[in-house]
């Protein structure tokens, strides 16, 4: 099984040139049937959250047909990153979806932890659906949105229902560049599963500089693949679902685990 991240710089407040980058990356790739093609955080609008309404997508559908459109034609599936949602009324969401390689949704979640470094609180609404598990191969993956990152509880969840790789997927400031790392690497170590964390790059109209970094991360906390800090890549690697039973017979922790002590899970 393999993962393959786009990592491309998000034009801000402009779906088509963000489609075009995507669809010229596909067609550039050397894809192979099955594999897991991910993209970034808010990839069709950037965070352009003055204006955020009137880039949001009624229900997904558009962009949802697109990706399919992609799933079909390369047989691969698709993490397809995040993009602004209008559910119900004006509120504005963040939500990413899955596609399999027959063009078949997956999977949504929109993101229940909003940023405030990022005035996320002010233009978006949070995600009221926790994180699930969804099916990718027979096998269970998770899907979490930037922000998240920050909080292990929600990886523990999703590990402790099977999760073997949890997706990341995000718009990750420069500034911060060292925590990206280290928490996708704690995460992957704690959880003993594979993280698959995509994120863009680039400089934005308001100064935000992303940090790029799209990175895959086996359970161990070894890195698989590493994208640079500022430059379009393409960022795969493997994902061997047996090296997870190793990693877990060698250091057991889901065994070694005392519930019974932790007062607040
Ligand atoms: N897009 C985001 O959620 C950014 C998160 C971030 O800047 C941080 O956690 O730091």
């Amino acid at each position: 099984m393999r993962t393959v991240i786009f990592q491309f710089e998000v034009t801000e407040a402009d779906y088509d040139e963000n489609l075009g980058k995507v669809q010229e990356l596909f067609k550039r790739t050397d894809l192979k049937e099955d594999d897991i093609v991910v993209l970034p955080e808010m990839w069709t609008s950037g965070y352009a959250l003055e204006s955020i309404e009137d880039l949001a997508f009624r229900n997904l559908e558009n962009v949802k047909e697109e990706m399919a459109k992609l799933a079909k034609e390369y047989k691969v599936n698709i993490v397809a990153g995040s993009v602004p949602n209008i559910k119900v009324g004006s509120d504005v969401l963040n939500t990413s979806f899955v596609i399999d390689k027959d063009g078949a949704h997956v999977y949504e979640y929109s993101k229940i932890h909003l940023v405030p470094m990022l005035n996320e609180p002010d233009f978006l609404k949070g995600g009221d659906a926790a994180a699930d598990t969804f099916e990718i191969f027979g096998n269970k993956a998770g899907l979490v949105i930037c922000y998240d990152l920050r909080f292990p509880e929600l990886f523990r969840d999703l590990a402790l229902d099977e999760a073997k790789v949890i997706f990341v997927v995000a718009e990750w400031p420069a500034e911060r560049t060292e925590h990206w790392l280290t928490l996708l690497k704690a995460r992957a170590i704690e959880n003993q599963c594979y993280i698959v964390g995509s994120n863009t790059f680039g400089t934005q109209p308001n100064g935000a500089t992303f940090a790029g970094n799209s990175i895959i991360i086996n359970p161990f906390g070894e890195v698989l693949a590493q994208g640079s800090e500022g430059r379009e890549e393409v960022v795969s690697a493997d994902i061997d679902l047996d090296y997870i039973t190793r990693v877990r017979e060698d250091i057991p922790i889901f065994k070694s685990r005392r519930r019974d002590m932790y007062k607040f899970l």
